[in-house]
């Protein structure tokens, strides 16, 4: 990723609440026009990485870059670029959501055309923009929330689980909402503690454990990590006899039953002359399959071993 441009990095971004340290060393490297998946379980920091990206907190140390300047120093003009939708929105429950919009249009000083462009671009219908934002469903309020985000038209939006309580209809029409407005050049920051949520709409990802960073790479490096950890399952008789009898092709393996072993997986030659040793050394096999993890699995591991990458 370091040959890409990036749209926001930040170097060295260290946080502490009271004494508690909450964020250490955190090296985001967001690219121009990705959508950047920022994944953790709960209470990781995702929300206060969030909040120090836009200013909202000040770091104990290290420093945010946005568009290539100094967030410290350019707070006013480089937020102006940025629209954030964090946890919920904050909307006026007895003004109808065409109010709403109208409101912030006006007191931020924006052309009038913009309320009828961002209402259709989350798909608030006309009809659903004259009710009262009290009436409306969890789906809707995100979507006003993130009209509210986009009216400034910003070159980067920052979300905070933005799919959180969504039915799966919900779910899946943010989803594609995300595709358009990255379609439209913007680039997308969005958290979420799911991978099943981040692997079908991000370019890029970032894993965040404890306040740390695990990972950082394009989905496809996450992929390929995935792949690595393939494990070959073995089953046979006796999985203590195997190992006595081929000490070095299964000198890897883990027994996890009776007559299964698992070994890592490197190639189709190891399973082959796995194979031919057993037969030679007369074990029967039952079953030699490739398992590939989950990347649920591998996001697990990643978090639970927390190793550095
Ligand atoms: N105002 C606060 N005072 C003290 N500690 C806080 C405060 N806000 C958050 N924390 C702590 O900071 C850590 C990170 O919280 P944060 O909300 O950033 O996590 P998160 O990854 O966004 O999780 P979630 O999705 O649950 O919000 C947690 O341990 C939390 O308890």
């Amino acid at each position: 990723m370091t040959t890409t441009a990036l749209l926001l990095e930040t170097q060295g971004l260290s946080f502490r609440f009271g004494k508690r340290p909450i964020l250490h060393d955190i090296n985001l490297q967001v690219p121009v026009g990705s959508i950047y998946g920022f994944l953790g379980p709960n209470g990781a920091g995702k929300s206060t990485t969030m909040r120090l990206l836009l200013g909202l907190l000040r770091p104990a140390a290290g420093t945010v870059q946005l568009f290539g300047h100094d967030l410290a120093r350019h707070r006013v003009a480089l937020l102006s670029r940025v629209g954030a939708l964090i946890e919920n929105p904050s909307l006026y429950d007895h003004l109808t959501g065409y109010e709403n919009i109208e409101a912030t249009r006006k007191l931020r000083g924006l052309p009038a055309s913009r309320t009828a462009e961002v209402l259709e671009l989350v798909g608030l219908s006309p009809d659903s923009a004259r009710r009262p934002a009290k009436e409306y469903s969890l789906g809707m309020r995100q979507r006003l929330g993130l009209a509210l985000a986009l009216l400034p038209n910003p070159d980067l939006l920052m979300l905070d689980e933005p799919t959180n309580g969504l039915d799966p209809n919900g779910i899946m029409e943010m989803r594609e909402l995300l595709r358009r407005l990255q379609s439209q050049g913007k680039t997308i920051l969005l958290s979420s503690h799911l991978i099943s949520e981040i692997e079908k709409v991000a370019t890029h990802v970032g894993v965040i454990q404890l306040g740390k960073l695990v990972f950082q790479g394009s989905l496809p490096d996450l992929q390929r990590l995935q792949s690595g950890r393939a494990q070959l399952v073995l089953e046979t008789e006796s999985a203590d006899t195997c190992r006595n009898l081929l000490p070095q092709l299964l000198s890897e393996a883990t027994v996890t039953g009776l007559g299964t072993l698992r070994i890592p997986f490197h190639s189709r030659e190891q399973v082959a002359a796995l194979a031919e040793a057993l037969v030679a050394a007369g074990q029967p096999i039952y079953g030699l399959r490739p398992e590939q993890p989950s990347l649920e699995d591998t996001f697990l591991h990643l978090t639970e071993t927390n190793a550095a990458i």
